[in-house]
């Protein structure tokens, strides 16, 4: 099986090209948690698969390095857009890709060698309602700088869906044994019934956020792009930042935008691609 590494902040991914290659018989989760090896397997995040969509020009499904299948990925779409357009699936520089949490339109930018360095795209509307996370309680209440207690050590929350949910904690120093330490029990918190991101915020200014996440499926990672829309939203919400914040990850810096005009989030930033290869381990098949 061909396959392309690419990471978006060093949030990487094995990309599978599914114009050239059938997945269709496949155990798609159980390849994801084999090339997702960084041992026995390819090595990255997670799997996202590049395919033909009837409903837009391209669509990705995206696989934590558990297996879990997710609706969205800021990172994987701006590689996504990277590959379609360096990789001759389109000469356009804008065009639609359909994901579970429903179609965005990313729009590239060229290098000096001609391919795509960076990448704006509209990530759609930040949901609220405990219904659109998903969490447990009432379906119409939001949930903005509340309690959660884990681990004996109390946080303030906000709670996002970019098409995929992120708790979003608001602290005052951001630490990686933090995130390591209740990451874990936030994304298995009972009032997430299908699990969440977790993301760990320090507000720098009224321009810059500090942030390290924990995001579900696939544990710490350098960068998630649907978690830095999620924690500008936050951000934001909390009278702490403006409308456009430049997001601290540790992979880099994302720059986004959630526009007053159309309640849109915008996201830029970069996507990289690193190696192509063949795959012969095993193919697991349903
Ligand atoms: N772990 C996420 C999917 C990947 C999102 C992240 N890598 C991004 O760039 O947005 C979830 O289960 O919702």
């Amino acid at each position: 099986m061909k396959f392309t590494k690419l990471h978006g902040l060093g949030n990487d991914y094995v990309y599978v090209n599914c114009f050239e290659e059938d997945l269709s018989r496949v155990d798609l989760p159980e390849l994801a948690r084999r090339v997702s090896d960084r041992n026995f397997g390819i090595g990255g995040d997670g799997l996202i698969l590049i395919m033909p969509s009837e409903r837009a020009d391209f669509r990705m499904r995206v696989f934590n390095n558990d297996g879990s299948e997710a609706k969205n990925c800021g990172n994987g779409l701006r590689c996504v857009s990277k590959y379609v357009y360096d990789h001759g699936l389109t000469e356009q520089t804008t065009f639609t890709v359909e994901t579970l949490g429903g179609t965005v339109t990313p729009v590239v930018s060229l290098g000096a060698d001609g391919r795509v360095d960076q990448v704006t795209i509209d990530m759609g509307e930040p949901r609220f309602e405990r219904a659109a996370i998903p969490m447990t309680g009432i379906p119409e209440e939001q949930v903005r700088e509340e309690g959660i207690e884990v681990g004996g050590t109390a946080f303030t929350m906000t709670a996002v869906s970019m098409g995929n949910p992120h708790a979003i904690l608001f602290v005052d120093e951001v630490k990686e044994e933090d995130v390591r330490h209740y990451g874990p029990m936030i994304e298995y918190h009972e009032w997430f019934p299908e699990r969440t991101n977790v993301e760990f915020i320090q507000i720098l200014n009224h321009e810059e956020i500090l942030f390290r996440v924990w995001e579900r499926g696939s544990g710490v990672t350098l960068a998630c792009g649907t978690g830095a829309c999620a924690a500008a939203v936050a951000a934001h919400l909390s009278g702490k930042t403006g409308r456009k914040v430049t997001v601290h990850l540790a992979g880099g810096d994302l720059f986004i935008e959630w526009k007053e005009a159309d309640n849109r989030v915008y996201m830029t930033g970069p996507a990289t691609e690193v190696f192509s290869g063949e795959y012969v381990g095993e193919i697991p098949f349903k």
